[in-house]
């Protein structure tokens, strides 16, 4: 029996959400990694009323697509749920339907006629003189305007593949190219200005309909059905146009759209050589256009995605191919031959196949068994026993999970590096990198795209020098879009309505600001003072909520049915805490974000002023002068270079202290529970003001983790001149310092350390605190927050000798508010670009 356990309905919906939220593919990684493990790599997920078996097992993946193939299948949801826009073909068929299809298609796929570079090129100029029309304009340095590549390579596939498939192209690039379309007696030209919007729209809902699978019948239907009508009234007229003109088909579209200048090939004119009948050659012609046109045109935004954020693997292409290819000549045709295209710059083959690990275009995949059969493994203690698969389970095949398995790419496995592909003579890939699927029904069209993905590589480079992502910065995570697309350019609000509860006014220059950004944003503001207790009187008006959709507050909330349109609630405070119990959190799905990383600037400066103060005897100068004494004392003052600070949880406030304690000279050593073994690893996505912090996790030469005593001993007895206890309070971090760990702090640093907590107090065991200070364990302590606390009038720290205390105030600072609405601002322009939002609080772990 494998792992079971992951996910849960509640999980499926956020499931749904992330793949809203770009991260679906993502998110199925991080969800078998962390509730599973790392090692488990096949699992049941029970979901709703069914189980799902997941695996990222190449061993099993190829005995569904290769091995055992007869016992497996596409699911009928897939079928069911794609029919009605394109009909029975090779993609939407199973069992003996969809031998029929293959054998009926797949020939055309081994003819070297559909590698028709002459017609790629034509589309490619189109492509180009697309960017000069409406991007050109260039700069002083020579740049164009900033513009977003993804719909334009949607552009060009649809204009390539529908010229491939029917003859004549939809010219999306360049409507003015339009020739008018023969008349075919009782049909109607069907609109080429909005095929590729119908297309697009009728997958979206077809989408979502395959999300809801069995529950799809709840989705009205009059969209979807207007979509459909408008795919298929398009190819159904060139068929019949086909179809009436037989075999003049070819010359009467030569000479209409006078492109004679050698055999041309036509797929729908081959199919027609084989089959009359009017739907079926509707139904495949259009189900090779969906298989074609959305992922060559993903694959081609992934690779220009990853070379506009690796200058070094840009400049290495560019020159290969200059070197081969020559440079760009405006207005001439390409004379670049298939064969040295495919073969003589193999560093263009490993970009196309690093792109495709990365951003597999069809991230995710599925069987369902078609009998009582086994996957080779999985199942017992150990994992590496077979699975019994009942008939009918269905099967995901995280296709994307495969491809960011350390274990099976190494410990660079997150970085885009091409070369893997040519090390140690060339990498050899089996079912652990299947973006173009494998086995019986592995991608037809994989040679045509890697062509038509070269071709566009080779003249885009050619004809330009550089390329500067000007989206968001180079390290953001990548960004998947219905499943497959990368997204680029800013979003709006439209629809949205933000309320401000603030019991301070926001600055006119941030509304005005936020006026500029999204104008489609309905924004009020309500000066409202805190609200702690249940009691207190709540000044926004019940009725108000109903529209409200974004909403930054402390604690004033609506309940769940007051704002039904509600999204996502800013909260003003670094913690959650106080809002974990309310209805709001507990039975909706909301998104909840802190405002962590508010903190890092003020209280990492208290923690260094502090520890200074101590070094350099402030604190006994102060008391001086208040006696209006001037007397040197103690010149023993150890400054911080050499030094070495370790921080006890490296969150937002540890990595600000990291960054001002390294420009000190000190070094810094870093405890996690979790280990960060990898760059990856040791990134923090939390919210940190632009250029402070640790964003990349940087700053640590040592990095310590885990959850026992005895780890914790190892990061204490690393040589650490300064603590900082940076930890939350948890269960489990209760009196985390006590005698003992001030024993092994003294068996190494022979009462040298000097300890700074600015966590909670209860984390540090207060008695043991005053033996330790006092029996010379360690040097002396410096806390804003202590057990009890309030500290009682007269309470012993406050006599005990070296050590600083503060009443909890380590977090003031009057950058407070500036920073909230830096994170609103923030977060506002995550949501409108349907990116996952920051600091985000987990509903499982209440932070
Ligand atoms: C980057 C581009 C492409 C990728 C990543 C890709 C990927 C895939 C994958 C993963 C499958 C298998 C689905 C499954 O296992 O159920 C598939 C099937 C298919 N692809 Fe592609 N594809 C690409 C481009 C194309 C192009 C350009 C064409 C045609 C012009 C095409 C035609 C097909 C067809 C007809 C099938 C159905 C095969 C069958 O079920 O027997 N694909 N593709």
């Amino acid at each position: 029996m494998p792992k079971k356990g992951f996910l849960g309905f509640g999980r499926l919906i956020e499931s749904v959400k992330a793949t809203k939220a770009d991260r679906g593919p993502q998110y199925v990684v991080k969800a078998i990694d962390e509730e599973m493990g790392r090692n488990v790599h096949t699992c049941i997920v029970p979901i709703s009323d069914y189980e799902l078996i997941v695996t990222r097992d190449p061993i099993n993946v190829q005995a569904m697509l290769a091995s055992q193939s007869v016992d497996w299948d596409v699911g009928e949801h897939r079928t069911a749920s794609w029919k009605p826009l394109f009909g029975e073909g090779v993609f939407t068929t199973r069992g003996e339907a969809w031998k029929h299809s293959r054998a009926l298609v797949r020939p055309q796929f081994a003819k070297d006629q559909i590698n028709d570079l002459d017609l790629i090129e034509r589309h490619v100029q189109q492509l180009f003189s697309a960017i000069d029309r409406s991007f050109g304009g260039s700069d002083e340095k020579g740049y164009t305007q900033k513009f977003d590549l993804q719909p334009l390579f949607y552009n060009m596939t649809l204009d390539v593949t529908t010229e491939l498939i029917y003859g004549y192209s939809v010219h999306s690039q360049n409507p003015s190219d339009r020739m008018e379309l023969p008349a075919v007696s009782g049909y109607e030209a069907p609109d080429r200005q909005t095929i590729g919007a119908h297309m697009d729209e009728g997958k979206a809902c077809i989408e979502l309909r395959g999300a809801l699978w069995k529950y799809r019948w709840l989705l009205p239907t009059k969209e979807l059905n207007q979509h459909c009508a408008a795919v298929q009234k398009f190819a159904g007229y060139f068929v019949q146009l086909r179809l009436q003109r037989g075999e003049k088909y070819m010359t009467g579209l030569q000479s209409e759209t006078g492109n004679v200048a050698k055999q041309r090939y036509v797929l729908l004119d081959e199919l027609a050589k084989v089959t009359k009948d009017p739907i079926e050659l509707r139904s495949q012609t259009l189900n090779v256009l969906t298989a074609g046109r959305d992922t060559t045109a993903s694959l081609l935004g992934w690779v220009f995605y990853f070379l506009s954020r690796y200058p070094a693997v840009f400049t290495k292409l560019r020159t290969e191919i200059l070197q081969r290819f020559g440079p760009y000549v405006p207005a001439a045709p390409s004379s670049i031959g298939f064969k040295e295209l495919r073969d003589s710059v193999p560093y263009i083959t490993s970009v196309i196949n690093e792109t495709l690990r990365m951003a597999p275009v069809i991230p995710l995949n599925e069987r369902v068994a078609l009998r009582d059969t086994m996957l080779p493994r999985g199942g017992g203690a150990d994992g590496d026993e077979p699975v019994f698969v009942p008939k009918g389970r269905q099967v995901l095949i995280p296709t994307y999970a495969m491809t960011r398995r350390e274990d099976l790419w190494g410990p660079d496995v997150d970085d885009f590096r091409p070369e893997r592909w040519e090390e140690n003579g060339g990498r050899k890939f089996g079912f652990e990198f299947i973006p173009f699927g494998g086995g019986s029904r592995q991608c037809l069209g994989q040679q045509f795209a890697r062509t038509k993905t070269a071709y566009v590589m080779v003249r885009m480079l050619q004809r330009y020098d550089r390329l500067e992502n000007a989206e968001l910065p180079a390290d953001t995570p990548i960004r998947f879009h219905h499943t497959i697309e990368n997204r680029s350019g800013s979003g709006t609000l439209k629809g949205h309505k933000l309320v401000i509860l603030t019991p301070w006014s926001p600055p006119a220059h941030f509304l005005d600001n936020l006026k500029a950004k999204f104008p489609d944003l309905q924004t009020e503001y309500r000066k409202l003072g805190w609200v702690v207790n249940a009691g207190d009187e709540v000044e926004f008006p019940e009725e108000r909520w109903k529209d409200v959709t974004i909403v930054l507050t402390f604690n004033i909330l609506p309940e769940p049915k007051q704002a039904p349109k509600l999204e996502y609630v800013q909260l003003m405070s670094a913690g959650a805490n106080h809002v974990i119990k309310t209805p709001l959190f507990l039975d909706t799905d909301v998104a909840f974000c802190t405002a962590n990383g508010v903190h890092g600037p003020q209280i990492s400066e208290w923690i260094i002023t502090t520890w200074l103060a101590f070094e350099h005897h402030i604190p006994q100068y102060l008391d001086q002068q208040k006696e209006g004494k001037w007397e040197r004392g103690s010149l023993d003052v150890e400054d911080g270079v050499d030094k070495t600070v370790g921080i006890l949880g490296y969150g937002s406030i540890g990595r600000q202290t990291a960054r001002v304690a390294t420009a000190l000279g000190l070094k810094v050593h870093a405890y996690t529970l979790h280990p960060r073994p990898s760059p990856e690893s040791r990134r923090d996505s939390s919210w940190t003001p632009e250029g402070l912090g640790d964003p990349l996790g940087i700053f640590p030469s040592k990095w310590f983790s885990g959850a026992s005593k005895a780890d914790l001993h190892k990061f204490l007895s690393s040589g650490l001149d300064l603590l900082v206890i940076a930890t939350p309070l948890t269960d489990n971090t209760q009196h985390l310092i006590s005698a003992p760990e001030f024993e092994v702090l003294a068996g190494v640093k022979k009462g040298k350390t000097y300890v700074s907590n600015i966590a909670r107090g209860p984390v540090i065991q207060t008695d043991d605190l005053i033996t330790a200070v006092e029996g010379g364990l360690i040097r002396g302590a410096a806390l804003d927050v202590t057990d009890p606390e309030p500290l009682p009038d007269g309470h012993k720290l406050f006599s005990t000798k070296n050590v600083i205390v503060t009443p909890h105030i380590s977090g003031a600072s009057t950058e407070y508010n500036t920073r909230v609405l830096a994170i609103l601002d923030h977060n506002l322009t995550r949501l409108s670009e349907g990116l996952e939002l920051t600091n985000k609080v987990s509903r499982k772990d209440g932070y």
